[in-house]
């Protein structure tokens, strides 16, 4: 039985690069590398490919947090702080649930992340939900970044 995991992204399927693993025996953190080399000048935001999805349960997210070491050393951010990656994103028509990163380089050289390089960590969290919830209707994920709420 299938539980929750990643994937190559199709597109990729034909790229080598490393797949998110923990690096140790209590590491919370999937490391997230880059699939091609990304380039970063100062106080852009890019839209970085990770060549990966996840899948996962439907009480489950992924939260995408930055390394450390990226952060500190580097001077790299995530624009959004934390990517929230939702169960129903897999395989969505739009991206096929591509997740990305939303990088920003704060420091003032440019910067290189070479292929291969872990740049960010996922982790898989469990939600809660309220008393109320089950009132509410629920929209089916039709696409991608800001899909929600489009047919309204
Ligand atoms: O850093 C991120 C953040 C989000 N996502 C993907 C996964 C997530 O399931 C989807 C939607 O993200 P979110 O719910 O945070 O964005 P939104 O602006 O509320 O869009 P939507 O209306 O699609 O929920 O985008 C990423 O790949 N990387």
């Amino acid at each position: 039985m299938r539980i929750r995991g990643f994937e190559k992204i199709n597109k990729y399927k034909d790229v080598v690069f490393p797949m998110p693993v923990r690096k140790t025996k209590t590491s919370a953190g999937y490391d997230i590398c880059v699939p091609e080399d990304v380039a970063l000048l100062p106080g852009r935001m890019v839209m970085v490919p990770t060549g990966v999805k996840a899948y996962m349960q439907e009480d489950e997210f992924l939260g995408v947090h930055i390394r450390s070491s990226m952060a500190i050393k580097k001077g790299i951010r995530l624009v959004n702080n934390v990517g929230i990656i939702d169960a129903d994103y897999y395989n969505n028509p739009d991206n096929e649930g591509h997740i990305m990163l939303a990088l920003v380089n704060t420091g003032l050289e440019p910067i290189v992340l070479k292929k291969g390089e872990r740049v960010a960590q996922g982790i898989f969290y469990k939600y809660l939900t309220t008393d109320d919830d089950k009132d509410t209707k629920k929209e089916d994920r039709s696409g991608g970044f800001g899909s929600t709420g489009k047919n309204r």
